[in-house]
């Protein structure tokens, strides 16, 4: 877990925490995205530790969405840098994504699904080191029982499950869940997150999880990064109250 005192206090002027330490997994330097004229946010700058779980909080149509496609590579921001320590390619990121039904006749099993992650491109074995692999992440994620079903059979928390142990097949230093938890009942939110918990605290992995889920963001994160109209707000989850979330009315 990182250590608290590397972390900046509330900071409503988006000033940075210049704290680079040994546990830094990527920087966020003065961060803009524009589309158009339309300005979603400037001046984001960040850091990220392994370890640490950071919830990413705002309103509808913030830019929450927009700066983890920056993160992913997806877009590039019209200002500022993302980098990542040692380098980009030195760091195995896994996306876990909102919830979206399947079609009740996709007709690949939960385990073939979990497996396409494996590789980049489709192929039509895997070694026994992968089949290793990918009987482990089932079992970690609980879906062992349920590996031969057909993924349009399966429930929206498997489902869920299924795009969890996706991401976590190739191990990432930094697992990114945006709004994974929507739609979900609360039980099967809980199950989900003790699951990342649990990997996290294995691992040492860093996690962004975006949320607008105030109870989950309390029970799981070790800091927060409010985006809203004005200045954006970072802090240690002990320094998010009431007083914050109601001038962001978040
Ligand atoms: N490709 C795009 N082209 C133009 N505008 C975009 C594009 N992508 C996002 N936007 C706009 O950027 C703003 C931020 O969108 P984004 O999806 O990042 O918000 P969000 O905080 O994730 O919202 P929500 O909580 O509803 O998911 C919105 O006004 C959105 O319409």
């Amino acid at each position: 877990m990182a250590s608290n005192e590397t972390h900046p206090k509330i900071d409503p002027n988006g000033q940075p925490d210049s704290q680079l330490t040994e546990d830094t997994i990527m920087t966020v330097d003065k961060l803009g995205m524009k589309f158009g004229q339309k300005t979603v946010f400037q001046g984001l700058t960040f850091t990220l530790k392994r370890g640490e779980f950071l919830s990413v909080l705002g309103e509808n149509g913030i830019g929450k969405t927009t700066l983890i496609r920056i993160l992913l590579q997806q877009l590039r921001p019209t200002a500022g840098e993302v980098s990542f320590l040692p380098s980009r390619s030195q760091v195995t990121i896994g996306y876990v994504p909102q919830f979206r039904n399947v079609d009740t006749e996709y007709p690949l099993t939960v385990k073939d699904f979990v497996g396409l992650a494996l590789h980049d491109h489709l192929t039509p074995w895997w070694s026994k080191h992968e089949k290793q692999r990918l009987n482990q992440v089932l079992h970690e994620t609980d879906l062992t029982r349920i590996a031969h079903t057909p993924l349009g059979r399966v429930s929206g928390g498997e489902l869920q499950k299924a795009y969890l142990a996706q991401a976590l097949i190739r191990q990432p230093q930094l697992l990114i869940l945006d709004e994974s938890t929507a739609s979900l009942d609360n039980n099967m939110k809980f199950e989900l997150l003790d699951l990342v918990k649990q990997y996290q605290q294995q691992t040492q992995a860093a996690v962004i999880f975006v949320t607008h889920d105030l109870p989950l963001t309390k029970k799981y994160s070790t800091n927060f990064l409010l985006m809203q109209p004005g200045p954006y707000q970072l802090g240690t989850i002990d320094q998010l109250n009431e007083t914050v979330l109601e001038a962001a009315h978040a």
